[in-house]
């Protein structure tokens, strides 16, 4: 199962979260989150990774140019976006991108296409919040190609075995603090992944 690490603001935390094992690192380019991060920060971070880890950049109602732009001027390898409010023109994309499902009930699980998607639960002023999805939702759902987000922790990951999840993605579930990870959490955390 691939693990994301999202929020991340500092070079220290990128590289714990990798040495953890992490897969993937996101980077939050929406100005009203704890863990946002400017472009020019996010470049110096993605310049000093190692090979084989994917970046992500996260998008909240932003349009395709935009998305375009600061992936890349900041080397993003995915965008990973919510578009509730349809800013974004998804054919004029230019980089690799993942929908966010925000979801509030079992029917947004209902009828997905082919497309690999991100599953969030919905909160109000956006992710981030430590808030889970109900599993019982997935219970009749090809989960394959889903990555699960949402209130994630090394003690509740136990919970999604037999689900299939194609990855997890995590925030609060692994900070010290808001925009700061704990090296401990995350290394706890990958290790439950791994006992899935
Ligand atoms: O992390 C944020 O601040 C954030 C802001 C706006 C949209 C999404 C955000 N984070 C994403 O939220 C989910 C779940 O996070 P958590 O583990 O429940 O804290 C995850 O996909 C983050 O990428």
């Amino acid at each position: 199962m691939r693990i994301k690490i999202c929020g991340i603001t500092n070079l220290e935390d990128a590289l714990d979260a990798i040495n953890a094992g992490a897969d993937a690192l996101g980077f939050v380019f929406y100005e009203k989150s704890p863990r946002y991060i400017e472009v020019k920060k996010a470049k110096e971070i993605v310049d000093k990774l190692p090979p084989f880890i994917q970046t992500v950049g996260l998008f909240v109602n932003e349009s395709s140019k935009h998305i375009n732009d600061i992936c890349h001027l900041t080397n993003m390898q995915l965008a990973q976006i919510i578009d509730d409010e349809d800013n974004t023109e998804f054919d004029n994309l230019n980089i690799k991108y993942i929908e966010v499902i925000r979801a509030n009930c079992k029917e947004d699980l209902e009828d997905l296409d082919e497309n690999y998607y991100l599953v969030d639960a919905f909160v109000e002023g956006f992710g981030g919040a430590g808030k889970r999805v109900a599993l019982e939702w997935f219970k009749d759902v090809d989960c394959s190609k889903l990555i699960l987000a949402g209130g994630l922790t090394a003690s509740n990951l136990k919970e999604l075995k037999g689900y299939n999840f194609y990855g997890i993605d995590v925030s609060s579930g692994v900070e010290a603090s808001k925009g700061k990870k704990d090296k401990e959490k995350m290394k706890e955390f990958v290790k439950a992944a791994n006992e899935i």
